[in-house]
């Protein structure tokens, strides 16, 4: 099934001499149970392209929908992760009170809500730090929080923007086996923006590979891995290794998206 559909997206900011066409053409799908991540070059427009779908911002063109539906507002059933915890938490908040915060939209009762902020503490293995202070967390830790969130509200589809990139090398690697792990115990789909190429192949199913500004999607790779993962073996394996390359060509040779709508346009 199509979770998200995205179809001919555009997005200017400002207008006249000042405007910058950030996408030019952005099309591609998301499907229940995947794990897609999104790389181009630096300043492509991949936070703008995450905000628009996550509903924070209205694009100027194109269709954008969720669950058959065109995003128009946070759409019920989508949540977010931030590159920036520190920003996203609430610091007066304990651990466990911004777990539980974002589920009063829901009405829930309060053994469910409990079982919720448990569960979701438990799996990303904060377990004995709900009284804590996210001030008083690592970054990873705090980080964790997020993750912890954006479970209990039992989303059908996680964004994640750069969630690891303010984060060390060791506990990037641990939060990105944790993001497969919680992907597998909910059921999760998930999209991930991210500046590592690493990164990007060793979580997904899909890398959607972007181009320059104006931007358009360059192509889609499948990562010809399978569902387990591991930090070496996986990393070992000649299909990473040659994946990566790909991957990292592709952006290292970006062309402008005007310039390979305009080729494009000229085979068809
Ligand atoms: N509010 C804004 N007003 C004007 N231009 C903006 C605004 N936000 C972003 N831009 C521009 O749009 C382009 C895309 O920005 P965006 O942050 O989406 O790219 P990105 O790929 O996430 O960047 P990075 O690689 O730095 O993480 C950039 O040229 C940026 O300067």
């Amino acid at each position: 099934m199509t979770l998200l559909e995205i179809d001919g997206l555009t997005h200017t900011y400002g207008t006249g001499s000042s405007a910058h066409r950030a996408l030019a053409e952005i099309t591609f799908d998301v499907h229940e149970g995947e794990f897609v991540s999104i790389v181009g070059p630096s300043g492509c427009g991949k936070t703008t392209l995450l905000r628009t779908m996550a509903g924070l911002m209205r694009p100027t063109g194109g269709r954008l929908e969720f669950l058959g539906k065109q995003i128009v507002d946070v759409p019920e059933g989508l949540a977010m992760v931030f590159q920036d915890y520190r920003g996203s938490l609430f610091p007066w908040l304990t651990v466990e009170k911004n777990v539980r915060f974002p589920l009063r939209h829901l009405k829930l009762d309060k053994a469910e809500e409990q079982r919720r902020v448990s569960e979701s503490l438990e799996a990303v293995g904060l377990a004995g730090n709900e009284r804590k202070y996210p001030g008083q967390l690592s970054g990873g830790m705090q980080q964790r929080v997020a993750i912890a969130r954006a479970l209990a509200y039992r989303p059908k589809i996680m964004l994640m923007d750069e969630p690891f990139a303010s984060i060390d090398a060791q506990t990037r690697e641990d939060l990105e086996d944790l993001v497969l792990k919680v992907r597998e115990q909910f059921a999760m789909t998930i999209l991930f923006v991210t500046h590592d190429i690493d990164e990007s192949v060793y979580l997904a199913d899909r890398v959607v590979v972007l181009s320059k500004p104006s931007t358009v999607v360059q192509t889609i790779l499948d990562v010809p891995l399978g569902r387990e993962r591991d930090q070496i073996a996986t990393k070992e394996d000649p299909n990473f290794i040659h994946m990566r390359g790909e991957v990292a060509r592709l952006i290292r040779n970006a062309p402008p998206g005007h310039e390979l709508m305009a080729t494009r346009t000229a085979q068809v």
